[in-house]
């Protein structure tokens, strides 16, 4: 008799990612409860499973859902608003004045809801955010079915979220204690930068991390800027005074790294630090080039991600996927260096075991999460296809996503959303461009 599940989708090629460079054609996976039960060549799993719903995707490749390690989601709101700009003029000129203006929880909700629409319609299925009012922003994900990790911000500047560091570290342990139960919401400390968080509050976050098992997200040598500055303030690199203050451990999620000299590759290797590589906003503000093949070389984990549609200035994992694999290649001077298989652990299974969530999500296994997504490469773009992955890391695009799944529940189905409501999203994000301009 055969067993009843939840919903089983077949296709063309399912590339779990783990194990690694394995492409199964012609197979299944079967869900039930939210979890993958089953991945099995079709033809057995029709005979074996009784499905809710049957999906038969003929010509697409199944993935697990991406994973977008580093973001700021709301900021969808500024997205064009600052353009063609350095760094720190981009910060302190444009949008550290424009987050004091607007920022305030209908600002993060709508931005929030904005960028989970767009990465949803990519293929992303979580995301590692950074930004004010974590709370509305965990709030709108789970509302949506969207898995996120938020970010318990710290920054030394008063902002419309808190006024000092005990009150941002405050509000976060609040955050944390009121997300524990949610199964798609999970926390992380968030200290801005070296640069923007003082010594105290920064080893305090480390004590905590410790006590409550929390990752510590953190935007470190971003620039050359940084770096000269932070020797001529304190007469050592980010990175040693990270080291000094015991920050430089597997909590840690180092987001950018673009300025790495040998020694330091070896202290991040040594000491298991997770590379957080944004190669979009890494070169549209100049801000220099991550080492990525010598870091994988050494072991390091390395995740990929976006940075906020301010800096990028899209969520496109797809696309940042390609952007890693072909810069990698310029860096290390070498077509071998950052593979497409490679590049695709990076997007997806490296993203989930540096935010600790590997045991659920990041691979297409029995008993994870059904996190799956579902890519159409039945289009001229794609076509033929000799190997799935290097069309998925070369040659296709977002558009071609069609349908995902977060713990078993379709969010986008035949490249329609089901839980947001796509037209009213984008005359909301005109009533905040018409705001934003007037003032
Ligand atoms: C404390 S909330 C996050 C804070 O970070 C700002 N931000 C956005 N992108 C970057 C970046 O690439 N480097 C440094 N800071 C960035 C964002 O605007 C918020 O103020
Ligand atoms: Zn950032």
């Amino acid at each position: 008799m055969a067993t009843q599940i939840d919903t089983l989708v077949t296709a063309r090629w399912i590339v779990p990612v783990e194990p690694e460079n394995t492409v199964l054609e012609k197979s299944a996976i079967a869900i039930n409860a939210g979890r993958i039960v089953d991945i099995l060549p079709t033809d057995a799993a029709l005979e074996r499973y009784s499905a809710g719903e049957t999906h038969e995707l003929g010509d697409h490749v199944l993935i697990p859902g991406l994973v977008n390690t580093h973001t700021h989601a709301a900021m969808t709101l500024f997205r064009g608003m600052a353009d063609d700009l350095p760094l720190m003029t981009w910060l302190q000129d444009h949008i550290w004045p424009a987050e004091q203006q607007w920022v305030a929880p209908g600002f993060v909700e709508d931005g929030t809801r904005l960028a989970i629409a767009e990465m949803l319609r990519g293929g992303t299925t979580c995301f590692n955010d950074m930004y004010f009012f974590p709370d509305h922003a965990a709030e709108v994900a789970s509302a949506i079915g969207m898995r996120a990790n938020v970010g318990l911000i710290v920054i030394d500047f008063p902002t419309p979220w808190a006024q000092n560091a005990g009150e941002y570290i405050h509000k976060g342990l609040e955050v944390n204690d009121r997300f524990r139960n949610d199964p798609l919401i999970s926390c992380s400390f968030a200290p801005h930068a070296p640069y923007t968080v003082s010594d105290q509050p920064m080893r305090q976050l480390a004590t905590y991390a410790e006590e409550l098992n929390l990752q510590i997200h953190m935007h470190v040598h971003e620039t050359a800027f940084e770096v000269d500055q932070a020797m001529e303030q304190h007469g050592q690199r980010p990175l040693g005074k990270l080291s000094a203050m015991n920050l430089l451990n597997e909590r840690l999620l180092a987001v950018h790294m673009t300025q790495l000299d040998e020694a330091e590759m070896d202290l991040v290797a040594g000491y298991g630090v997770h590379v957080v590589h944004c190669p979009e906003s890494n070169l549209k503000l100049a801000s220099g080039f991550c080492p990525v093949d010598t870091l994988l070389a050494r072991g390091v984990n390395v995740a990929l991600g976006t940075d906020g549609a301010a800096s990028n200035n899209d969520l496109d994992m797809l696309g940042e996927a390609r952007t890693a694999a072909q810069i990698g290649k310029a860096i290390a001077n070498d077509p071998s260096a950052v593979p497409a298989w490679q590049t695709l652990r990076m997007a997806t299974i490296n993203g989930a075991k540096a935010l600790g969530l590997d045991a659920d999500i990041g691979s297409l296994e029995i008993g994870k999460a059904a996190d799956i997504v579902a890519v159409d490469l039945m289009q001229p773009a794609t076509q033929p296809v000799y190997d799935p992955v290097s069309q998925l890391i070369y040659a296709a695009s977002r558009q071609q996503v069609s349908d995902v799944w977060i713990a078993g529940k379709q969010l986008l189905r035949d490249s329609e959303l089901t839980t947001i409501d796509q037209e009213q999203l984008i005359t909301l994000a005109e009533d905040w461009r018409l705001k934003i301009n007037q003032s």
